[in-house]
């Protein structure tokens, strides 16, 4: 079998290396071309020695040119650049003829000034915009499959919209009292240098952060009001918790008039039992990040309390699995008409 050649844009930061974690051992990718502007000319093994043994540990880093890039004979890029970055670069692969995968916010939105009020900037592509296919696997498999460029969701994002969009497209809950609190893991914030991130900084710590507006509830309302039909908005809390991966959120929304709690299970169950990566723990089942790591697998449970009306979802994830490297691997799998878990089958 013909391998896809691969490049991936900004592989030396954190979903760049799971990104070459994934890959690297790939049964469809022939991994051509790999980029940073700080390791140019290192080799992988020199920059990741835990790598030294994969097939393609010597490939080197180059600088993240569009044409240098194109040379290689990729066929398609991820982008696990920052956000502001990957636009230009998106564009400029686009034109050379290569398919996009981009982990960062630049093409989740639909509107440009929704891009704008949450990110402060001019939206860099906006003409692009219409043509992004907003990367939920479970949710969108038809588009994706048919994607020149994807926009792979956030990783909180992600946590928060599995378990509710099956809800909100049964009508079951009430999208106005949506309150999501997520706890992440600071590999999710980036590998660079900031002093709140500081292992001394975090270690004995755990705190709320970017309330009351995140930038990501302008994926998770924009995604939520495609499913509810309306315009949806919706508290939501970021915590940065002491580890160095995973998410776990509970959220929380009233269920409306009349619909019986087990309406939430049947519901789950519906888009979710031939799905690879979810794993429907059940009524009364607390998701738990220690059994999501390392993989590409979402774990829901769900309860009722009968004294609030609210039903309670939980989740887990890997920020940097299904959050971002395992989900943008599982669109390539669907564009390029692969396995869904060809790469994906870590336990
Ligand atoms: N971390 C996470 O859990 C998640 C991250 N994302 C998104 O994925 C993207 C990557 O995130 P993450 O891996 O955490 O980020 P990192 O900061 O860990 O890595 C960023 C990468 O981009 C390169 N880079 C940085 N600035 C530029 C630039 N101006 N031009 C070209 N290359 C650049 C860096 O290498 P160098 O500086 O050497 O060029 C590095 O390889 C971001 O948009 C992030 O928001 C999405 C979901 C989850
Ligand atoms: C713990 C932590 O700092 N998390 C990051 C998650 C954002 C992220 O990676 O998301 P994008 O892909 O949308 O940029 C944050 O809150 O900014």
């Amino acid at each position: 079998m013909n391998r896809i050649k691969t490049a991936i844009v900004g592989a030396s930061g954190y979903t760049g290396m799971e990104l070459l974690r994934l890959l690297l051992t790939h049964p469809g990718v022939e991994l051509v071309a790999v980029t940073s502007r700080a390791e140019a000319g290192k080799s992988l093994d020199e920059v990741f020695p835990r790598f030294t043994k994969a097939p393609g540990a010597r490939l080197e880093f180059i600088l993240p040119d569009p044409d240098a890039i194109a040379a290689t004979g990729a066929q398609v890029a991820f982008l696990a650049l920052p956000h502001g970055v990957a636009a230009d670069i998106a564009r400029a692969l686009l034109e050379r003829g290569l398919k996009v995968i981009d982990l960062s916010a630049d093409f989740r939105l639909r509107d440009a000034a929704v891009y704008e009020e949450f990110y402060g900037h001019a939206h860099p592509a906006p003409d692009l915009l219409g043509e992004a296919v907003y990367g939920l696997p479970e949710a969108r498999t038809p588009e994706i499959q048919a994607a020149r460029l994807i926009a792979a969701p956030g990783c909180y994002p992600t946590s928060i919209l599995m378990p509710l969009l099956p809800l909100l497209r049964e009508n079951l809950i009430d999208p106005a009292t949506i309150v999501a609190n997520s706890m992440s893991g600071v590999s999710g914030a980036g590998r660079k240098a900031d002093l709140t991130l500081l292992y001394v900084e975090c270690n004995e710590s755990a705190r709320a952060y970017g309330v009351p507006k995140h930038r990501h509830l302008s994926e998770i309302e924009q995604e939520l009001g495609f499913a509810a039909g309306e315009n949806v908005t919706i508290s939501f809390i970021p915590h940065l918790i002491p580890v160095n991966s995973g998410i776990v959120t509970t959220t929380t929304a009233k269920l409306r008039d009349g619909v019986p709690p087990e309406a939430i299970g049947a519901a789950l169950e519906k888009a979710y039992q031939d799905a690879d990566f979810v794993r429907l723990l059940g009524r009364g089942g607390c998701a738990d990040t220690k059994n999501v790591t390392r993989t590409n697998f979402i774990d829901i449970g769900w309860q009722h309390d009968p004294r609030t009306g609210r039903v309670i979802l939980m989740s887990a994830e890997d920020n940097l699995g299904k959050g971002a490297g395992g989900q943008a691997v599982q669109c390539f799998n669907l564009i390029f008409g692969l396995s869904p878990t060809d790469g994906l089958q870590n336990f």
